[in-house]
């Protein structure tokens, strides 16, 4: 049983209201703090939803009950006032639709500015000096992204100023939904080594949703399988690489065989679905 869990998700279950369908069941799942876990499954699981419920972002069509606990507070119960408070500031989405994180007629730095100034109470020059820290680190030329508008610059350039927007706030929890999808291998190691780098100075954790097994096993703590809307295993990553109990995760994992060992990894990755 994990302790000093930062989020505990208790029994969730999602329904459709109008295809009367049950999208999401019986999930179970903690994040301790500083902890990296990874959420695996083939493609429509219901990996994102989960995520979103956190977020509170699914939609109004949706049933959504059980527990989502941070620090001890339900998320489902909060009052929209905390709900504010704790989301964006608190955990962070890094979504797998990155194209929405940005409006198209405010420039990035405009945003970026609002959005680190709506959590934090500092000058507008200081949101704008962290702004073009995180959008460096990103390894992004600053200034430009900082003065385009978002259709200025390529996908994985946008994708690399919201997760730098997100980064920016400090949160306590990022959820990252396939969040490298947009990058090259390049952009997606540097990403992943400064989030790593976040999680090491700050204590943050991580929720990495992602098809790629290889990034799972190689960057996360724990890992959660999903498969039809259920949790069906929970391990380490070497537990749930060669001896998973389920038979859905011998499917998922045998995709992994052909695989050459640890350090070779990095080069070949290997997508599911
Ligand atoms: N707004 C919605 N209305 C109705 N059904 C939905 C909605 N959003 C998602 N679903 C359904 O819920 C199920 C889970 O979807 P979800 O997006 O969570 O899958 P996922 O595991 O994230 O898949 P992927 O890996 O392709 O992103 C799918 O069957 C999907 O069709
Ligand atoms: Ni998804």
């Amino acid at each position: 049983m994990v302790k000093n869990s930062l989020i505990s998700i208790q029994d969730l279950r999602i329904t459709s209201k109008s295809a009367e369908k049950v999208l999401v069941s019986n999930v179970n799942l903690e994040i301790e703090k500083g902890e990296i876990v990874g959420l695996i499954g083939e493609s429509g699981s219901g990996k994102s939803l989960t995520a979103r419920a956190v977020m509170r972002l699914v939609s109004p069509d949706m049933k959504v009950s059980g527990k989502i606990l941070y620090k001890g507070t339900d998320l489902l119960t909060t009052t929209p006032r905390e709900h504010r408070h704790i989301l964006g500031r608190k955990i962070g989405m890094i979504f797998q639709d990155y194209r929405g994180s940005f409006t198209p007629f405010i420039k990035i730095g405009n945003q970026m500015i609002e959005t680190i100034r709506t959590h934090d109470k500092m000058s507008g020059n200081e949101a704008k000096n962290i702004a073009l820290t995180v959008l460096e680190e990103m390894g992004l030329e600053s200034r430009r992204v900082y003065n385009s508008y978002s259709f200025q610059l390529s996908g994985g350039q946008v994708q690399r100023a919201a997760i730098a927007m997100s980064l920016a706030l400090k949160p306590d929890l990022i959820i990252c939904d396939e969040m490298t999808t947009a990058l090259d291998v390049m952009n997606s190691e540097r990403v992943l080594h400064y989030i790593d780098y976040i999680r090491q100075n700050t204590g943050c954790s991580i929720l990495m949703i992602t098809h790629d097994l290889t990034l799972a096993y190689k960057r996360t703590d724990r890992i959660y399988v999903m498969s039809q809307g259920e949790i069906v295993e929970e391990g380490l990553p070497e537990q749930i690489r060669c001896h998973h109990k389920h038979p859905y995760t011998k499917k998922l994992c045998s995709c992994l065989l052909s695989l050459p060992e640890a350090e070779s990894l990095q080069q070949k990755r290997v997508y599911l679905v």
